[in-house]
């Protein structure tokens, strides 16, 4: 599992940690069973690696870790985080995992204000970390926490002593989302430059709404491998979300990726509900108006052929098409609308119950299509046909 994607490889692993980083936001805290239960979803899916949760950092997470490899080990490979320290390590094995994620930061805030420690102190520890958990036959990906506000030329050195320890995978994570995909786009050029044959992945947070784009640019610069969550939960403004990452690498830039795409709306509404966390209604992929019409020439366009108004079909991510009537909707929309109800009137009839469709929408009333129906009756009844 370690390296058998290369840059030239059109194919990229989906790594998904909804439940650990997607878990860490603020007011989501799951049981071992929700866990569970997102971990199938996933798995079913077809994402190539689930970051199950920090095994040393409860018992909750621990037999969470334990019950999802249990259930999911066999058909996709389930990774464990860790901070670089031989107590972290020796609990996500005992989980039981084959895989860990070890992190520890590189940048120099995180060194002088948090980790207290200095940059000799940060190489030793990943090289120790790393060592130790691929003598005991792990696989490993190592993560410099706060990569994007590194000095590039230690960040380098960071990744460098990984590799030497062992390490089959290199995460480059844009901690507090500070990247613009052209910066980014240079940056993980620099980190392919020097990993070689190992795997390259990018981890992008969203605090400038620009962690989708990121991740793409990572991608572009050869990283093979993209950590991302469902509906894009995750610390402050979340994660690069993966139904967004996997539709654009795969039909914006034609990459390869295991994903059923026709799963990503059930999946979100699964992660939304056991979160508590709403899916917003204009998110991309999976918003309930994603695939949403009113406006009149838009209407009438996705009628006589949806790619004009459809970059993608509904269908194909397993949301749906809603067509809606207001202030904005035109004759075209409201005949097939009124013909799918077996009501068919001439152009002034059709006229008289959109001006009308109109005045309520304009005076602040939702036009359902039963409203549209009653009008339509009003206007003109003998002409029902069912
Ligand atoms: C960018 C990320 O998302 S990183 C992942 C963040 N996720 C989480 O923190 C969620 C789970 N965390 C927890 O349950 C707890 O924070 C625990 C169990 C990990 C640790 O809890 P506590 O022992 O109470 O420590 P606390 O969280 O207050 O402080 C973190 C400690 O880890 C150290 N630390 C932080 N990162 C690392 C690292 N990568 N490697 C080694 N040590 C680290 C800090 O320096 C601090 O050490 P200190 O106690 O010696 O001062
Ligand atoms: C542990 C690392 C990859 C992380 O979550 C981050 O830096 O955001």
């Amino acid at each position: 599992m370690g390296c058998q994607f290369s840059v030239n490889s059109k194919k990229v692993r989906i790594f998904d940690t909804t439940l650990r980083d997607g878990e860490q936001a603020p007011g989501i805290d799951l049981t071992i069973d929700q866990k569970v239960k997102i971990a199938r979803k996933l798995a079913e899916l077809g994402v190539d690696v689930i970051e199950a949760g920090f095994p040393a950092a409860s018992e909750g997470e621990f037999e969470a870790t334990k019950r999802i490899l249990d259930e999911v080990g066999d058909q996709v490979e389930v990774i464990g985080l860790s901070r670089a320290n031989k107590q972290d390590i020796d609990k996500t094995i005992d989980s039981g995992i084959s895989s860990i994620h070890i992190f520890i930061a590189t940048s120099d805030i995180h060194l002088q204000y948090k980790l207290k420690m200095t940059r000799e102190q940060v190489l030793d520890r990943i090289y120790e970390s790393v060592r130790y958990a691929k003598d005991h036959g792990l696989i490993v990906e190592y993560s410099p926490e706060d990569a994007t506000r590194t000095d590039k030329e230690f960040l380098l050195k960071a990744v460098s002593t990984a590799i030497e320890a062992g390490a089959d995978r290199i995460n480059i994570p844009d901690t507090v989302g500070v990247m613009h995909p052209f910066k980014f786009y240079d940056l993980i050029k620099d980190v392919v430059s020097v990993t070689k044959d190992k795997i390259v992945s990018v981890h992008c947070h969203n605090d400038f709404g620009l962690a989708t784009a990121n991740s793409i640019a990572g991608v572009m610069a050869g990283a093979r491998q993209v950590h991302v969550t469902v509906n894009g939960i995750g610390e402050r403004a979340g994660n690069a979300a993966l139904e967004e990452v996997v539709m654009a690498l795969k039909k914006l830039l034609g990459y390869e990726v295991n994903v059923k795409t026709y799963k990503l709306y059930e999946t979100s509404r699964l992660v939304s509900e056991l979160t508590g966390v709403p899916v917003p209604y204009f998110k991309a992929i999976v918003g309930d108006n994603a695939f949403g019409h009113e406006s009149g020439i838009h209407v009438h366009g996705v009628i006589e052929n949806p790619l004009t108004y459809e970059p993608i079909s509904p269908e194909e991510v397993g949301n749906f098409r809603r067509l809606a009537l207001g202030k904005h909707s035109g004759i075209h929309g409201l005949k097939k609308l009124l013909e799918d109800q077996g009501i068919y009137l001439d152009e002034a009839e059709l006229r008289e119950v959109l001006n009308e469709i109109k005045r309520l929408a304009e005076n602040g009333q939702k036009v359902s299509v039963e409203t549209a129906k009653e009008i339509a009756i009003k206007v003109s009844s003998k002409k029902i046909k069912v």
